[in-house]
Parts: C-alpha cells; structure tokens; sequence
C-alpha cells in the first residue's frame, strides 16, 4: 500500500528510512528475537542497511545475540545514537537493553511508562539512513504493540513477520496475532515456522522433533504468504549466544538455506506488499 501524498505526517527521525518490518509472535520463546536478528545480519549481507528496534521491553535479548552487550547509546541533537553492531555501521540496534545499568535486571514499568518509551524509541532515535528497520516486539498482543503501532504507523506503511513454531498450541496462538494484524491493518509479509525439525549433522536425516506443517497450513488458512521452516539447529543456537554473525560464520549449517531464502522472500514480497 502505497501512502497517498500528505496520507502520512512529517517522519522526522525516521525520514530516512524505507521500509519498517514488525516481528511478531503469539507465544514467548518461539524465537522471535532469533529471527529478527538473523533476518538484519541476511538483509546486511544482501547490502542492505539495516535498523533493529527492540522493544520486547522485558526480554531484551538482541544486544547480546548480536555482540553489543555492554555497549552504550549516545546523545545527539536529533536524540539518541542507536549502537552500531559491525564496523561498516550497516546495522544500528537501539534497545532497552542499553539503557539499564545493569543487563541482568528486570523491566518492571508500569503500562504508561513502557508505552512513553516506545513512543521515544520511535522519535527520538537518529536512524539515519536505512533500507529496513526490524521491530522486535514482546509476544502476544500487549499494549506494547499498540504502542509501537500507534507510534510508527503515522510516518510508514507497516510490514508484519509472524514467527510460529509447528506445534498447535503455538499455531493457535499465532492464529490470534493474524486476526490482530488484519483489525489493526498489519500487512502480513508471512509467516515463518522456527524450530522445524532438527537435521542429524551426520546423516542430514531430518527428525520432526514436535511436528512440521502447521505454520504453512495457517498460512494457507489466513490466505497469507509462507516464508519457509527454520530447523532447529544447534550452531545457531551457539552463535547467538556468542553474538556471533552466523550468516557469516555459518553457511554450511542447517539453518543457513532457510533463513537465506526467508530474507530473500522479504526482499522480494515488500515491494508488492507497498506498491
Ligand atoms: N532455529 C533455532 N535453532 C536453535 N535454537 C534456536 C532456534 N530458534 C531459537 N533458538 C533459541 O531459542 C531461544 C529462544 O529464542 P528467542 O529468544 O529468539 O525467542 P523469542 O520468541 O524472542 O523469546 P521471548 O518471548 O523471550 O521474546 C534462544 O536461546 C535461541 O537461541
Ligand atoms: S539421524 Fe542417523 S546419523 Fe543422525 S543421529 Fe540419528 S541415526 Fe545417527
């Protein structure tokens, strides 16, 4: 959906950026977090420039899967300078994360301060320029995602990533979020299986350690795009929690193929998705 001339206000912060993509799941721990950074560090390396937003305010994980524990935010005239993650400064991160001075520690706020916070986020973080900026959002339908929804959708057209994992009770939930995007006008990118299996690293056997197929089912269901499985695959595991760049790193392990051709269906469905 294109924005009509003057459909939306003057973005301040975020003129410089193209597009913003909101990562979404119904269920906490189906690896929302893993994706957002895996599909920034895909996109980086495709040469495009790269924002990641998180505003899973109580489970900030991003600034450790992605190396930048401990680093610090800076002020400038137009706010804050989000961290940069590599030394090309092809992703920016700005998380709460940042701002606590102690990592460990708890988010504890009360709904209207989170929500002041978000709204900061979206004002107040010099972006620059930016191909996509990657929303990691809490799970559920909190009042952190109308928050986030209330705060950016004036400037930009928004793009949701549903993550589910295979098993029912994940994929009710993400039938939920689905009905949530289409009331608050999300447009689905699609929707993404994560630990989809796990494949033997000796025989390349792959064993359906939960089940397979029901996020493409629900896909099909709610008439939106499916993106592909991610399997569970130890080495990711392991790089996120070294924050290292497992696109990178990585290309010969089970989960690369998959989140290679997530991001290229990304690259490939926006342009539709606004036109
Ligand atoms: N495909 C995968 N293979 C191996 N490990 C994975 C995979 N996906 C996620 N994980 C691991 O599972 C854990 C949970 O993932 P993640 O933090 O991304 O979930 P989340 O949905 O963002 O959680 P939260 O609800 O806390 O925000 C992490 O330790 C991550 O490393
Ligand atoms: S899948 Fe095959 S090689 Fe892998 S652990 Fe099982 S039996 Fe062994």
């Amino acid at each position: 959906m294109e924005a009509a001339a003057g459909e939306y206000g003057e973005p301040g912060n975020l003129a410089g950026v193209r597009h913003i993509i909101l990562v979404l799941s119904g269920k906490g721990g189906v690896g929302k977090s893993t994706i957002s950074t895996e599909l920034a560090l895909a996109l980086r390396h495709q040469g495009k420039k790269v924002g990641i937003l998180d505003v899973d305010l109580c489970g900030p994980s991003i600034p450790r899967m992605l190396g930048s524990q401990g680093k610090a935010v800076h002020q400038c005239d137009q706010g804050w300078v989000p961290v940069f993650v590599d030394q090309e400064q092809s992703i920016s991160l700005m998380s709460v994360g940042f701002l606590l001075e102690n990592p460990d520690e708890a988010v504890v706020w009360k709904g209207p301060k989170k929500n002041a916070l978000i709204k900061q986020f979206v004002s107040d973080v010099a972006w620059g320029q930016l191909d996509f900026l990657v929303v990691d959002t809490p799970p559920g339908t909190s009042d952190e995602h109308m928050a986030t929804m209330e705060a950016l959708r004036p400037y930009r057209p928004l793009g949701a990533l549903v993550i589910t994992t295979p098993q029912a009770v994940s994929v009710g939930d993400v039938r939920r979020e689905l009905t949530f995007c289409r009331k608050t006008g999300l447009q689905v990118i699609g929707v993404v299986e994560n630990m989809s299996g796990f494949v033997c690293p000796h025989c390349a056997e792959c064993t359906n350690v939960f089940s397979r197929g029901g996020g493409e089912e629900l896909a099909q269901l709610a008439g939106v795009p499916f993106l592909g499985s991610v399997p569970l695959d130890p080495e990711l595991t392991r790089s996120l929690e070294e924050g290292r760049d497992f696109m990178q790193e990585f290309p010969k392990s089970s989960a690369f193929p998959a989140l290679t051709s997530i991001a290229q269906k990304v690259l490939n469905g926006i342009p539709a998705l606004f036109s």
